[in-house]
C-alpha cells in the first residue's frame, strides 16, 4: 500500500515537471480567472490551467474546499512557513479599525481575518479603558475594580460577520470559534460573494483574504462588496498576486509546482486541490490590473502594497 502510495506519488511529481510550471513567466488572461473567448462570450473559465464553463466552476470550487476544510490550517503554516499569519496581520493594521467598526469578511472560511479582527478591537478597548481610567484623578479602588467588572461591550461595539460560499469551511471555522473562546460580536453566515445575502449601505469594512481567485465571476463580487459597504465605507482586499523579481518568481515557481502539491498529498492528502491552488495563482490579474477592476467596480482612492515581493498584495478601495 505504501509502495503503491509512494509510486502514484512519483508519477505525479514527474507529470508535473511536464505541466508549463517550468516556464519562467506565466500566461495570464487579462481578466485573470475571467477568460472570455470570443466564440464563446462569458460562458468560458478558468479553473487553474483548465478551461471549464461558468457553471461548473462553483461546483469545482465547492470541492476544493470541501475536500481541504480539515487540513487547511495546518497546510497555510506549512506551505507559508507560517508567513500567510504576517500577511493576514498586516491585513488588520492596515483596516486598523475604529470603534464600533462592522466588518463583512467575505470568503472568511475557517475565520482567520475574524478572529484577528476581535483580537484588535478588543485590544484596542481594553486600551481605551486604561488610559480613561489612567486620566481619572483619585478614583477609588472599589471605582477601578467596579469598572473592571462591568458588563460594558469589550469589543466597544465592533461586529464581524463571516460570510463564506462553503459549509465545510464555516464548520471548522466555528469549532476554532469555540476552542479559542470567541463568542460575542461574530456571526457566520453562508453565503455568495456574487450575490450577498445583505442590505446595501451596511458595512464599514469589507474584507477578502485568498477567496475572490475563486470566484468565477470577479467583477460581480466587486460590485457587491461596493453595494454592501456604507458610504465612506473601505474594501480590502488580501490575495496572490504577481512577482517582479525574475529568480525569486523563478524559485516561487519551482516551489509552487514542484513542492506544494506534493504537500497537499502528504499532509492533506490532495494533490488536485493544491494543483488548483497554485494554477489559480498564475490566472489572477497583476497588481495594476486588479486595481483597474477595482476602479470599475465604482471604488475610489484604490491603492496596493505589494508584500513579499509580490507573492500577496493588499488592495484597498473606498466607497465615496
Ligand atoms: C485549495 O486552495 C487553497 C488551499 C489552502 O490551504 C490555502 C489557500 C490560500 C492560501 C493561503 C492562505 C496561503 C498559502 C501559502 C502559499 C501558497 C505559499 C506562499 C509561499 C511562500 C511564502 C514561500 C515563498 C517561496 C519562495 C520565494 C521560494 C523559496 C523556496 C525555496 C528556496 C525552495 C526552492 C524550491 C525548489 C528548488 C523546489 C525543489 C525543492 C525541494 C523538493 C526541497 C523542499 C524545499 C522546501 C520544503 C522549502 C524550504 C525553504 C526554505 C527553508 C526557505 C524559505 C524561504 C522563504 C519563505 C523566503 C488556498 O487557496
Ligand atoms: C483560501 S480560502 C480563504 C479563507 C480565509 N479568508 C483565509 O484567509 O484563510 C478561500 C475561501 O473562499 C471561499 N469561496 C470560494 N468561492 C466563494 C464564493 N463565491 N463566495 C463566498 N466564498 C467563496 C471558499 O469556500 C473558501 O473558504
Amino acid at each position: 500500500m505504501a509502495t503503491h502510495r509512494s509510486r502514484a506519488l512519483w508519477s505525479r511529481v514527474m507529470r508535473s515537471c511536464r505541466l508549463p510550471g517550468f516556464r519562467s513567466s506565466w500566461p495570464r488572461g487579462p481578466l485573470g480567472a475571467r477568460h472570455v473567448s470570443q466564440e464563446k462570450q462569458a460562458t468560458e473559465t478558468h479553473f487553474g490551467f483548465e478551461t471549464v464553463s461558468e457553471e461548473e466552476k462553483g461546483g469545482k470550487v465547492y470541492h476544493v474546499f470541501e475536500s481541504v476544510a480539515k487540513k487547511y490550517d495546518v497546510m497555510n503554516d506549512m506551505m507559508s512557513f507560517g508567513i500567510h499569519r504576517i500577511w493576514k496581520d498586516l491585513l488588520l493594521s492596515k483596516m486598523h479599525p475604529f470603534p464600533g467598526t462592522q466588518l463583512l469578511d467575505v470568503a472568511g472560511g475557517t475565520g482567520d481575518i475574524a478572529f484577528r479582527f476581535l483580537n484588535y478591537v478588543h485590544e484596542q478597548h481594553k486600551g481605551k479603558q486604561k488610559r480613561q481610567l489612567r486620566a481619572q484623578q483619585n478614583l477609588s479602588w472599589e471605582e477601578i475594580a467596579k469598572k473592571y467588572q462591568s458588563e460594558e461591550d469589550p469589543l466597544g461595539g465592533s461586529r464581524v460577520v463571516v460570510c463564506d460560499i462553503n459549509k465545510e469551511m464555516l464548520k471548522i471555522g466555528k469549532q476554532k470559534a469555540r476552542a479559542q473562546g470567541h463568542k460575542a460580536g461574530l456571526a457566520w453566515v453562508l453565503g455568495d460573494a456574487e450575490e450577498l445575502p445583505f442590505d446595501d449601505d451596511k458595512f464599514d469594512v469589507y474584507t477578502i483574504a485568498f477567496g475572490i481567485r475563486n470566484v468565477t465571476h470577479i467583477d460581480q463580487a466587486l460590485q457587491e462588496a461596493h453595494r454592501v459597504l456604507k458610504p465612506g465605507g473601505r474594501f480590502l482586499c488580501l490575495e496572490f498576486s504577481q512577482v517582479n523579481n525574475p529568480l525569486i518568481s523563478r524559485l516561487y515557481d519551482l516551489y509552487s509546482f514542484q513542492v506544494i502539491p506534493v504537500l497537499g498529498e502528504v499532509i492533506a492528502g490532495d494533490w488536485k486541490s493544491y494543483q488548483y491552488l497554485v494554477e489559480s495563482i498564475r490566472q489572477f490579474p497583476s497588481q495594476e490590473e486588479f486595481k483597474e477592476m477595482i476602479e470599475d467596480a465604482g471604488f475610489e482612492k484604490v491603492t496596493y502594497e505589494s508584500l513579499t515581493s509580490g507573492i500577496v498584495a493588499i488592495h484597498s478601495g473606498f466607497k465615496l
